[in-house]
């Protein structure tokens, strides 16, 4: 099922944040929106995941209106991972997981096997299954980040909305949480800030500034010295890493 985003515009305290944003993640595609702090990122994906009502344009996955679709019902087929994790009350690491679920279940139906099978395996694949009996709040930044994966997993989406999945991350769990959801079979849309790792990760890009996509294509074309400078106010140069063969990036 692709996600379609046309002409979303949202305002928020009089101003407009997000304007006229189009975008789409094809099946299976893994998507990134890059672009300065501040540019519309974050709320872009709130709408989408209905955490903020657009004030024009339409959302669909498949042939399903998200807007007028009920959170339920979108928790069936979206998983988020954001940036900010606080959580009011204490639960256990496999409790947290097993929040996952919920959109699966009845009102008060209990765990099955199959949940708890689920939430090993999402502890197994974060490398936090030691971890089960600890508390939540206890845990570092890092280890918060990668509860909130194994969340994400047990929910068995059709798409994953990642918020800068990376912060917080050292390398290792930066490139472990990509991996996992690149190798998953399903499309992500995802708002990253390393653009080297979004080059690398992704399959298509949006620059976007000024609540506005600036540029869309392939990273190959679309992360240019031109673009960059422009987006990022920054001067650089781009050239191919003699070692991965990847793209990268000096900022000068
Ligand atoms: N509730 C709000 N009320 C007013 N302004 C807001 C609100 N939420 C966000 N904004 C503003 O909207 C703009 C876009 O914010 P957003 O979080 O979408 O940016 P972003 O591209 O995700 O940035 P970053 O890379 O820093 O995470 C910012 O100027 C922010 O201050």
């Amino acid at each position: 099922m692709d996600l379609s985003v046309n002409q979303v515009s949202i305002t928020l305290a009089k101003k407009k944040i997000v304007k006229d944003i189009s975008i789409k993640v094809k099946e299976k595609q893994f998507v990134g929106l890059i672009g300065p702090n501040g540019c519309g990122k974050s709320t872009l994906l709130r709408s989408i995941y209905k955490l903020l009502p657009p004030d024009t344009g339409a959302i669909h996955f498949g042939d399903m209106d998200i807007r007028k679709s009920s959170i339920k019902n979108v928790a069936k087929k979206f998983a988020v991972v954001s940036q900010f994790n606080e959580i009011s009350f204490d639960f256990t690491v496999q409790q947290m997981v097993m929040m996952g679920r919920t959109p699966h279940k009845k009102m008060l139906e209990s765990d099955t096997k199959k949940d708890f099978e689920l939430v090993e395996k999402a502890l197994a694949q974060v490398e936090l299954s030691a971890y089960r009996e600890r508390n939540f709040l206890s845990l570092s930044g890092g280890e918060k980040q990668r509860v909130v994966l194994a969340r994400a997993l047990v929910q068995e989406p059709k798409l994953f909305i990642l918020d800068e999945p990376t912060n917080h991350l050292d390398i290792k769990h930066q490139l472990q949480i990509l991996r996992i959801v690149k190798d998953l079979d399903t499309g992500v849309l995802a708002a990253l800030h390393d653009i080297e790792l979004a080059a690398t990760y992704c399959d298509f890009l949006y620059a976007i500034k000024d609540g506005e996509v600036l540029a869309s294509g392939a990273p190959e074309e679309l992360v240019t010295k031109e673009l960059m400078e422009t987006l990022f106010e920054v001067p650089c140069e781009i050239y191919t890493n003699p070692i991965t063969g990847s793209l990268s990036i000096a900022y000068l």
